[in-house]
């Protein structure tokens, strides 16, 4: 039964482009949201930098505060919604003091949940408060909630997939109409995917974020953003695109996670890269800014769950998704249980990863340079699975892309090791791994 009397009431700090969405559909669908929370969603106050900016929503029904510390502290408050984004500065500061001050806490900030949300999530357990931030993972699909209550009886093997909606909007129109890398990435910002600093999309460490959180609702374990190795798109050409598919594949930044028992004890193995998908995986077909994670479960099996990973409406349904959690009074762990019963679990190497490789090298074009290449490939125990050699440019360098069979991630190591300081290489070869089936 609904009980209007009794709205839930929250406070909004960011109006930005996700700021503003979830403006947009606490208007928009009010009835709807009001009778599936049993109760109304109303916003109280808001805040922003700038007070005078026009966003195109009427923000007067509002209390403007810009002492966001008053805001955590609201006596008319019972959730705060943060938006502005940032691991630390003001948006931690709004959620450690929200939450001391016994309000219910959303946010959309993966930068922050991945650096503190242990903190936080003890913070919340200690009052029997919310802490929600489905909106940090995968913008709106409901994968936190889908693998954290949908998937809890199973334990999940692995988890992986396209985390970043900017990164997969560049290569997919990079790969669509040979369009330039700065240019593409122009109009992801302009589209109000990317973050504020892109550098954090191109540079995997966005999807990185994500695959921390991912991981720790996945497992069962504490969150460990420092361990994942991190790789970007920054250095993809447009001839990697295109050897990738001559050779039956397409690029994705990807992130992967699972846990690694190979050595004997467990160890949590996390990588965002970007990888070959075969051209047959579901993830090849992802494009745009859609996201796709993949998990799987030892009862489940492969779970997919794909959508809109950026943007201004999706992601404003997953805040909104979590608020009307709260106010039907759903209040359990933030993570996958109580953060006391977390397993902490080391960092796996991965040297000993057993997978293909694409190694692309721009090469002096002189004789014996393949010879020096495969040389150090021998030495190292890798055969090629195919090669393309392109033409040699008019500057004298020519371009080698290959397809390793299956070995140890270690023994491309050894290989780019003997190789570098040769003249024969010209600039860093680009190394990429081969998602397997
Ligand atoms: N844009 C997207 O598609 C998605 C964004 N997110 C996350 O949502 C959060 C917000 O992202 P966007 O809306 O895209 O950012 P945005 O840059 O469009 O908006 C940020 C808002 O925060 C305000 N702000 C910044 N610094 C502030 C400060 N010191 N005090 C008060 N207000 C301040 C700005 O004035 C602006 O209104 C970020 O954590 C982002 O990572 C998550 C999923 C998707
Ligand atoms: N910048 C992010 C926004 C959503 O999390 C992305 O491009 O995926
Ligand atoms: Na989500």
């Amino acid at each position: 039964m609904s009980d209007h009397s009794n709205p839930l009431r929250i406070a909004l700090a960011g109006l930005g482009t996700v700021g503003v969405g979830v403006i947009q559909l606490i208007e928009a669908n009010r009835e709807i949201i009001t009778r599936r929370a049993g109760r109304a969603i109303e916003i109280v106050a808001v805040t922003a930098r700038e007070r005078s900016k026009d966003r195109g929503v009427d923000l007067t029904p509002y209390r403007w505060m810009d002492d966001m510390t008053a805001m955590a502290g609201a006596a008319d408050v019972d959730a705060v919604v943060e938006l502005i984004g940032g691991s630390d500065g003001p948006a931690l500061t709004l959620a450690r003091e929200s939450l001391d001050s016994g309000k219910c806490f959303v946010t959309a900030n993966k930068a922050m949940i991945a650096h503190h949300g242990m903190e936080l999530a003890a913070l919340a357990e200690a009052k029997g408060l919310a802490l929600k931030y489905e909106a940090a993972v995968a913008g709106g699909i409901p994968v936190i909630k889908g693998l954290r209550e949908g998937a809890a009886a199973n334990r999940i093997e692995r988890v992986y997939g396209i985390l970043n909606g900017t990164c997969n909007y560049i290569l997919s129109a990079m790969e669509k109409d040979g369009r330039d890398f700065a240019d593409v990435l122009k109009d992801a910002q302009e589209k109000g995917f990317a973050e504020a600093d892109p550098a954090f999309d191109i540079d995997g460490v966005d999807a990185a974020h994500k695959l921390a959180i991912l991981a720790a609702i996945s497992f069962g374990t504490q969150l460990d953003f420092d361990a994942v190795e991190i790789g970007g798109i920054r250095k993809i050409m447009a001839a990697d695109i295109a050897q990738a598919k001559a050779l039956g594949y397409r690029i994705r930044l990807l992130g992967l996670a699972e846990v690694d028992g190979s050595n004997g004890d467990a160890s949590l193995f996390q990588r965002v890269h970007p990888y070959l998908v075969r051209t047959s995986h579901p993830l090849a077909h992802v494009t745009g800014p859609t996201n796709a994670v993949v998990a799987e479960g030892n009862f489940s099996g492969r779970l997919l769950f794909q959508g809109a990973g950026a943007g201004d409406k999706p992601t404003a349904s997953s805040v909104v998704a979590d608020l009307v959690d709260i106010a039907r009074g759903e209040t359990g762990p933030a993570f996958a249980m109580p953060g006391h019963m977390l397993d902490k679990l080391p960092p796996a190497k991965s040297g000993h990863r057993i997978g293909k490789t694409y190694l692309r090298m721009l090469v002096a074009d002189k004789p014996g340079v393949l010879a020096e290449i495969t040389a150090a490939m021998r030495d190292a125990g890798l055969s090629i699975e195919s090669l393309i050699q392109q033409e040699a440019s008019d500057d004298g360098s020519a371009l080698i892309a290959m397809v390793t069979h299956a070995g140890q991630e270690k023994a491309i190591t050894h290989t780019l090791a003997a190789l570098s300081g040769s003249d024969s290489m010209l600039g860093e070869p680009m190394v990429m791994h081969i998602l397997g089936e």
